[in-house]
């Protein structure tokens, strides 16, 4: 039996974040080796193995196939891999992780506030000290792609090793690609975003790789990892509402419930309390809102989405 290889990030926010986030469909970490172990298990989920690596590791490993599924992020995915769709497939975005890859440039450059403007300023760089202007990133991919498309051309990458955003004030790059959420270290550095510089929204996603080999039951240990993540979702977007009463079909499809038996249906969460007044006033007795942890269905989408890329390839 092939065994599920699951990669989450090693540390950070994001390794935090995975952690709750399988910790709450019921999956719990435990690191051989302690806090600072590279191996795991999921309690919960005994054939899969789960390897902590950095966020950059796991993309590449997803697009190489050297593990089954991954948590990362999606700028580095769409980064490291020429052809996404034929190397990975984001199985669910998450609710973390979420950043912009922007270019920035020095808030002085008060006559650069596009990639038009950059591609000049580029050229008036040029003529100015007889070398191209410096673009440091450490997603070159992109930056060649979104410059490309942008009809930039007047410029020069510079692989970042890391603090990308000091680049301009040490002189290694005038200009520089990288991610941000807040944009505390972007203002810290005096750059600013161009309106037209937010080359990719990104999140943390599930992402499953198309090019491991998914033979021998790791499909069915995914399928497992998924009904449970999916069961969480329905919990978290329903309430359960014990009705005391008959409720008549077309109140029912009124108020979009879905019945689960004689007396119990299932209601949007954000409609609960509004529904169950509803039902009040049409002259049930008495109505209960439960919250659940989890709730199953026959179906898992995320799974059968999945899968089903599979059987379309040739
Ligand atoms: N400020 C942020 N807010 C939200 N998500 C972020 C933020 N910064 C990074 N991320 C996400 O986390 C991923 C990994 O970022 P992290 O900062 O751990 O890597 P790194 O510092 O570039 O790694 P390394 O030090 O190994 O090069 C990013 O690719 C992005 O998807
Ligand atoms: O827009 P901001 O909220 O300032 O985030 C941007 C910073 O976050 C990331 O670094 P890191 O993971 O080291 O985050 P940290 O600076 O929050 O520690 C990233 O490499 C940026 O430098």
């Amino acid at each position: 039996m092939t065994r599920l290889k699951l990669a989450i990030p090693s540390k950070g926010r994001l390794k935090d974040n995975a952690e709750n986030w399988l910790a709450r469909a019921g999956f719990k970490l435990r690191q051989s080796g302690g806090d600072r172990g590279y191996t795991a298990e999921l309690k919960g989920l005994p054939d899969a193995d789960v390897l902590l690596l950095s966020a950059r590791e796991i993309a590449q490993g997803l697009i190489d196939g050297s593990f089954h599924i991954g948590v990362t992020g999606e700028d580095l995915l769409n980064d490291l891999s020429a052809d996404l769709a034929r190397d990975a497939s984001v199985i669910k975005r998450l609710e973390f992780g979420g950043a912009d890859v922007v270019v920035a440039v020095p808030s002085a450059w008060l006559d650069v506030n596009t990639m038009a403007d950059l591609e000049a300023a580029g050229a008036r760089f040029r003529q100015r000290h007889g070398r191209r202007m410096k673009v440091a990133t450490k997603y070159l991919r992109l930056t060649r792609n979104y410059f490309a498309q942008k009809s930039v051309g007047e410029y020069r990458l510079i692989e970042s090793a890391g603090a990308t955003e000091a680049a301009p004030a040490s002189g290694q790059a005038e200009v520089i690609v990288d991610i941000t959420s807040t944009g505390t270290t972007l203002r810290a550095n005096s750059l600013k975003v161009l309106d037209d510089g937010v080359i990719l929204k990104s999140r943390a996603a599930l992402a499953g790789s198309l090019r491991a080999d998914w033979s021998g039951g790791a499909k069915e240990v995914l399928q497992k990892l998924l009904a449970s993540i999916e069961a969480v979702e329905s919990a978290d977007a329903t309430s359960l509402l014990v009705v005391g009463g008959k409720v008549e079909e077309s109140l029912r499809a009124e108020l979009g419930l879905t019945e689960i038996s004689a007396n119990s249906f299932l209601s949007p969460s954000g409609k609960a309390v509004e529904n169950a007044r509803k039902l009040t006033e049409s002259g049930v007795n008495s109505v209960s809102i439960l919250k659940s942890d989890f709730i199953f269905s026959q179906a898992t989408p995320s799974y059968e989405a999945f899968i089903a890329q599979f059987s379309t390839r040739a």
